[in-house]
């Protein structure tokens, strides 16, 4: 189907032409035919790199031009980034884009300007909850990996965002694009929209199982060359000598770290003069935004052409390393399934080095299927690869045989909503409430039989768990006492706020309870919602934080008892939370705090940003209750967000200040902006350097030299990420 022939604007086509698009790939035909330029509902359920988003682009940019206004949902903030970087490309069509993934107390109505707005499910949500205007004017929703309604803690919040919108609007399109799961009908029913089904691909996958030597296909098979002792080294060096690149997948962090330097003594034999140079400067790049002794690792390795890629890296080092694979320089990125969600990052050859993950419940257990094929859905990049190869490895016969008939031979799993349980249901309960969606027990389940839930389970029924939900919320004061569903103003903080009204009700009762307002006992009481991620405990975290508990047991709310050994078990990763934090405020450098915590950089930020988040709810949660710690908890909230002690923030509130540059010029005498006003520029050049130097005094300048009052930053809200503990990926 050629573009031209399609029932778009002019200049709709003459953009797609530009960019060297002519037709329409098969799966995209097919969901014109149904009726994606007609405005219908339509499912795209096909593999990644088969054009989902490019057909949510067309629906949307037609509806644009013709006066509508599109609201594109990820899960991840990641991609909302990707996706925002590729709608700005069409503001040569006069297409305003805005993206939103933070602040969830703000209706954001100055998002509302924008054509195309790209969100993730909580943030729509938190829009949806404060009541956004604009929210009603959506003529396109296009949800995006929407085969993440299975999981269970981002899943619940876009199935019932979806339910919302739908019920908001009922004339806007819904544009749905998912992995191929095994029941895209049932999902489709749920959505009243037309499906499209295909295995269709630009580049040919090749999926197989490497075993003694030999590279598996269903219809051909390969010997690979054995240069060394370890079958991806061979497998990946296999795939460089040609040209392509390689995407190794690894059950842990720690595994996946290793592998990477592995194989870069192996990796660095085969890089030219001139990859060697832009990899050097990458490197650097990587020196330049960290310091601890995890990006010292993955600079050598990026030396010598290979890297790592997990959750524990910060954005900015994730971004480095993305690029740096992109632009083809960095050959082989050893990756936990982080990557696999999502994010665009095609390579060759795709080496799933081992098929199980670590799961807190059950150990080590093989990934699900659809799992296994977002990752080998990374093999081939179009145009550029000739195929694609996602290989699993067998160290024996019988896993050969298991990953054969398990995974190349397997359909992807059924999804299925998650909505159902208490801890689920309870926070849209409330906000469902909260947000005049419902006002009786029959409004209730007349919203909740839109959702995916009650689609698939509707001879279950939700009234049990819904009124359980119903009897918490009343007990805890959030809605009033009487049968009609009201909420009271604290159940409207609390649903504005976008916080499980457990959390709120934790933060209240202890704020109410505690006889301190240490930092510990103010952290603590954040680290004990259920809003909040924890640290896993290792085995030799036990004692020392045991005596810890022992030594400070005044500044804890509630210590439980250590009989009872699964709430003791959580108490003390809770603490060990809480510790990680009273380290990050205190200004420990974050290598000081990985090595003490083993963890991550990006989990500190991760933590903190939720862990701020939290503090703010509770500061707020105070000021309408009238209890005590509203004053503390805003001011410990913002020494969450910038890392440091309550001294530096008034310097703190100059950009391009963060805490280890604060203290410098703290600990030189210039305590505040209004003292820097007085300052001889060049003493603070000789200090910050000039770039940095002429940043902070063009700001005091702009500001009334001698005012000395820089307007503070208001702390940006972090995303509440929903996920609870942090695990090994
Ligand atoms: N009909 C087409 N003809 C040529 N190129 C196309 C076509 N549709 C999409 N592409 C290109 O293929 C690449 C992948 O497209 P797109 O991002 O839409 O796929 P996707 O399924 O959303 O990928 P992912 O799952 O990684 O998000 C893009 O570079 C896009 O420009």
């Amino acid at each position: 189907m050629k573009i031209e022939s399609l029932d778009l604007p002019d200049e709709v086509k003459q953009f797609y032409l530009d960019s060297g698009i002519m037709e329409l790939y098969p799966p995209q035909a097919e969901a014109v035919e149904k009726g994606l330029l007609k405005g219908r509902n339509l499912l795209a359920a096909i593999p990644t790199a088969s054009g989902k988003t490019l057909l949510a682009e067309l629906a949307m940019l037609k509806s644009i031009l013709a006066g509508g206004k599109a609201l594109y949902i990820v899960p991840l903030r990641a991609l909302a980034s990707e996706k925002f970087r590729r709608f700005r490309e069409f503001s040569e069509l006069g297409i305003r884009v805005g993206i939103s993934t933070g602040d969830y107390d703000l209706r954001d109505e100055g998002l509302g300007v924008n054509d195309i707005i790209v969100a993730t499910s909580e943030k729509t949500d938190s829009l949806l909850r404060n009541e956004t205007v604009w929210m009603q004017e959506i003529s396109v929703v296009v949800a995006d990996e929407v085969h993440l309604i299975d999981s269970p803690d981002r899943g619940p919040t876009l199935e019932v965002t979806l339910a919302k919108l739908r019920k908001m609007n009922p004339s806007c399109q819904i544009l749905a694009l998912s992995a191929t799961v095994g029941n895209a009908d049932e999902l489709a029913a749920w959505l009243e929209a037309e499906l499209v089904v295909s295995e269709w691909r630009p580049t040919e996958l090749l999926e197989g199982v490497f075993f003694n030597g030999t590279f598996y296909c269903k219809d051909r098979e390969k010997a690979v060359e054995q240069p060394t002792k370890d079958n991806a080294v061979n497998l990946a060096l296999d795939t460089l000598k040609k040209g392509g690149q390689c995407l190794v997948f690894e059950s842990s962090r720690k595994n996946c770290m290793a592998f990477a330097k592995k194989a870069a003594s192996t990796v660095k034999k085969i890089l030219s003069a001139e990859d060697r140079n832009v990899l050097a400067g990458i490197a650097d790049e990587i020196l330049e935004n960290s310091e601890t002794d995890t990006s010292t690792n993955l600079a050598a390795c990026i030396r010598s052409g290979t890297a790592f890629h997990h959750a524990g890296l910060t954005t900015p080092l994730r971004e480095l390393v993305e690029d740096g694979f992109r632009a083809g320089k960095i050959k082989l990125i050893s990756s936990t399934p982080t990557l696999a969600a999502g994010l665009n990052l095609p390579a060759r050859r795709v080496i799933i080095r081992n098929y199980r993950r670590y799961s807190s419940e059950d150990g080590m257990q093989p990934i699900p299927v659809l799992e296994y094929k977002q990752m080998a859905g990374r093999a081939g990049r179009p145009r550029l690869d000739p195929y694609g190869e996602a290989v699993l490895v067998a160290k024996s016969y019988k896993e050969f045989v298991f990953l054969f008939e398990n995974y190349i031979e397997a359909n992807a799993e059924d999804i299925w909503s998650k909505l159902g349980t208490e801890n689920a249901l309870r926070t849209h309960v409330l906000s469902t409430i909260s947000n005049g969606f419902a006002r009786t027990y029959d409004e209730l389940m007349d919203f909740l039989e839109a959702t995916f839930f009650a689609f698939q389970y509707s001879n279950f029924g939700l009234s049990t768990v819904v009124k359980e939900c119903l009897n918490f919320l009343r007990q805890e004061g959030m809605l009033e006492k009487d049968d009609d569903l009201i909420p009271t103003s604290f159940g409207k903080l609390v649903s504005r706020l976008y916080i499980d009204p457990l959390s709120a009700t934790r933060i209240a009762r202890g704020l109410k309870e505690t006889k301190s307002l240490s930092e510990l006992t103010l952290l603590h009481l954040v680290c004990s919602t259920p809003d909040m991620r924890l640290l896993y405990m290792r085995s030799h975290d036990y004692q020392g934080i045991n005596d810890y508990v022992m030594a400070h047991v005044s500044e804890f709310v509630k210590v439980p008892s250590p009989f009872d050994t699964t709430e003791y078990e959580w108490f003390l990763g809770e603490v060990k939370t809480s510790l990680l934090l009273l380290d990050w405020v205190h200004e420990k450098s974050e290598n000081e705090i990985c090595l003490k915590f083993g963890t991550g950089e990006g989990d500190i930020h991760s933590i903190a940003d939720i862990a701020e988040w939290i503090m703010h709810v509770t500061s707020q949660l105070a000021g309408l209750l009238d209890l005590k710690g509203a004053k503390e908890a805003a001011e410990l909230e913002k020494r969450i967000h910038y890392g440091a002690a309550p001294e530096l923030m008034d310097l703190l509130n100059i950009r391009g200040i963060g805490r280890v540059r604060a203290r410098k010029l703290y600990e030189a005498g210039f305590k505040s902006s209004a003292e820097l006003a007085g300052v001889d520029p060049e003493k603070v050049a000789a200090l910050l350097g000039p770039k940095i130097a002429d940043r902070i005094f063009k700001q005091i300048r702009s500001k009334g030299a001698f005012s000395g009052i820089i307007e503070s930053k208001p702390p940006e809200k972090s995303p509440y990420s929903g996920q609870k503990t942090i695990s090994d990926y």
